[in-house]
Formats: C-alpha cells, sequence, structure tokens
C-alpha cells in the first residue's frame, strides 16, 4: 500500500526540510494561539514559501470566521484546509466555495456515539480527519497525542480520501494503518522532543514506519 503522511505543526524551514528528507506528502501549519504550534501569518508565509511543488500545505484552523480566513488565504499559498473545530457541514460548503481550495474536515472519535458525525461530512468535505476526540479538560482541539480505539473504525470504508491521526507515532502507527486499513496518516505530538519542537529524525523514522511494506506487528 502506498500511505501518505502529514506532518502537522511545522513552525520552521528547517522542519520543512525535514519534511522533505522523509518524503512526507503534505506539511501541516496550525492557527491557534492556544497552541504551542501556532503561527503568526507573517511567520507562515515564510515556513510556506520554503515548501518546494508537490508536498501539499495544509492549514489548520479552529472556528475560524471568513474575515480571519480572508487575511491567512490572502498572505499564505495553501494547498488545503483544514477545519478543526465545531464547523458544520453548511461551513464546510461554504469554505469550500468561498476559497476555492479543498477542504480536509476533522472529526473527533471516541466512541461508537461520534461515527455518526462521519458520516455528516462525507458530502461536503474533500478529506475527513479521522482524530482522537480531546478529553474535557484538554486545552487544544487536536494535537493532544491520544490515541483512541481504533477498532472502532476497523474495516470502515468512506467514499472521500481519509486520514488517521491522534496519538501515532514511530512504535504504533504500523499497527494502526493495519488494523484500520487507513492508506494516509496524520501525526504531530509523535515527532516532536518537545511540544510544538519538531524532531528531524523522528519525522524520517515516522514515514519510514509508515510506509513500511511488510507490516507483521501483533496487534
Ligand atoms: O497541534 C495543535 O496544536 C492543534 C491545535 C488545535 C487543533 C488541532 C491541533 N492539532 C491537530 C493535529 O496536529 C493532528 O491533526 C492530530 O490531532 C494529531 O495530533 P497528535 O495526536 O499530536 O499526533
Amino acid at each position: 500500500m502506498n500511505v501518505r503522511v502529514k506532518i502537522c505543526g511545522l513552525r520552521s524551514a528547517d522542519d520543512v526540510a525535514a519534511c522533505v528528507a522523509a518524503r512526507a506528502n503534505y506539511v501541516g501549519l496550525v492557527f491557534f494561539p492556544k497552541s504551542p504550534r501556532h503561527l503568526e501569518v507573517d511567520m507562515a508565509r515564510d515556513v510556506a514559501l520554503s515548501v518546494p511543488v508537490g508536498l501539499a500545505k495544509v492549514a489548520l484552523t479552529v472556528d475560524a470566521t471568513d474575515a480571519e480566513l480572508d487575511a491567512l488565504i490572502e498572505a499564505v499559498p495553501l494547498d488545503m484546509l483544514q477545519l478543526h473545530g465545531h464547523e458544520t457541514p453548511d461551513r464546510v460548503v461554504h469554505v469550500r466555495s468561498r476559497y476555492g481550495l479543498p477542504v480536509m474536515k476533522a472529526v473527533g472519535i471516541a466512541d461508537e456515539g461520534d461515527l455518526p458525525a462521519l458520516s455528516d461530512h462525507l458530502q461536503v468535505a474533500d478529506q475527513i480527519l479521522v482524530d482522537a476526540k480531546p478529553p474535557k479538560s484538554a486545552q487544544l482541539p487536536g494535537g493532544n497525542g491520544l490515541t483512541f480505539d481504533w477498532r472502532l473504525i476497523a474495516g470502515r470504508r468512506w467514499p472521500v480520501p481519509w486520514m488517521l491521526a491522534g496519538g501515532l507515532n514511530l512504535t504504533n502507527v504500523a499497527d494502526a494503518l493495519r488494523l484500520t486499513g487507513a492508506d494516509q496518516v496524520d501525526v504531530s505530538s509523535g515527532v516532536e522532543r518537545a511540544p510544538g519542537v519538531k524532531d528531524a529524525a523522528k519525522i524520517v523514522a515516522f514515514c519510514d514506519a509508515a510506509r513500511m511494506p511488510a507490516r507483521d506487528a501483533a496487534i
């Protein structure tokens, strides 16, 4: 299987270079001021301009207004928007048509009751990010390094491309791929040496593990 990898929460051109070396497919830039990965627009523009053609630049926003998205899209060259808040299907439709960029909608999963929210977005989003639902006490709506029970989505297939996220790392990504059948993965905390600080060696090791042809680790 040709697994595609998104590395989220990049903050510098060095981080981009690490993703290029690792042959990642997407890089994520976080726009959420409470996050240690947050980028101001000027800094994000510099990081985005260092990304070579062929590596998709994804902006992650949380319940952003049109005015906030207007300012972001005006300044930063982007290939995709990741909506990581409580955006409704109607909001996804609006954002997609206003900016003409593909939209990936993140949906948090903790138990069976969260699965219908995935279906709600299948008709409107270009991609779905199936992520761990943050605990009520969490400061961040994502990027918490927490997994969810992958058996909840084992064998499920959706009619749009989707990514698996939530607490993935070098040691569990092969099992996660095998159990869920995902062919795209997204990681942030698992390739950091401290919150918001990416580790180039971990990025390369994660991408290699995700693409490892024989996945024979026990589940
Ligand atoms: O990373 C953040 O700080 C963040 C802030 C606000 C919303 C989402 C955020 N991150 C999402 C991601 O990086 C990933 O899409 C996903 O949640 C996986 O994160 P992790 O469990 O850390 O690998």
